[in-house]
């Protein structure tokens, strides 16, 4: 059945504008550092690729799959890591790079978990935020935009694992599903 889809509540213009000033913040920011940009997958596949390439200082690259939704549009509370990072962080300086923090517990999650492994320095950039939603207090240093509560889809976020490839940030319509 063809899902029918609000206005976009974030346009790929919009995205473009604020990635391209995340990408010069933090180019400026890590200047002369051993910056390892860690994506947070698979969510935050659209995004890394867009700040990957904004960001005008060399970077490695990383990723690590982790999921605590499965199929539903509310976390499970649980964060189940699927794949760890391929090199160590060691005396790196870490960027995580995640689409959304909504409850925090992934975040949580991953700055206790990535911790132990003695980085230089552990920071969190998000391309969206929903403050209204914490269930936990975490630390966010950059952020692309605050939204309001409404389960979104598009640019790297899904539903049931679709929707991902839509271009822009759209309110799901759950109108006969679970709220
Ligand atoms: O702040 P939280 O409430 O923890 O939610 C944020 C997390 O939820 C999504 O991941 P999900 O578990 O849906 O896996 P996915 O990235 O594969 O979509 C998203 O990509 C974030 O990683
Ligand atoms: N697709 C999607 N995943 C999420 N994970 C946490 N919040 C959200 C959301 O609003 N949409």
């Amino acid at each position: 059945m063809e899902r029918v889809f609000g206005r976009p509540l974030v346009t790929q213009e919009q995205m473009r504008t604020r990635i391209r000033e995340l990408g010069k913040q933090i180019s400026a920011d890590y200047a002369g550092k051993d910056l390892v940009l860690v994506g947070v997958l698979k969510g935050a596949y659209a995004f890394y690729a867009d700040l990957a390439r904004a960001i005008r200082i060399p970077i490695h690259i990383d990723f690590i799959v982790v999921s605590s939704y499965g199929a539903k549009t509310k976390t499970s509370g649980k964060v189940k890591l699927v794949t760890d990072l391929t090199e160590s962080i060691k005396g790196k300086d870490v960027l995580l790079v995640e689409d959304i923090v909504d409850s925090g517990l992934t975040v949580q999650y991953l700055l206790k978990t990535f911790a132990k492994k003695k980085p230089r320095s552990l920071k969190v950039c998000t391309l969206l935020s929903k403050p209204d939603r914490r269930q936990v207090t975490v630390q966010v240093d950059y952020e692309g935009f605050k939204i309001p509560n409404h389960y979104v889809v598009g640019y790297g976020l899904d539903y049931q694992q679709q929707y991902r490839n839509l271009p822009y940030l759209a309110v799901l319509d759950l109108a006969d599903e679970e709220t």
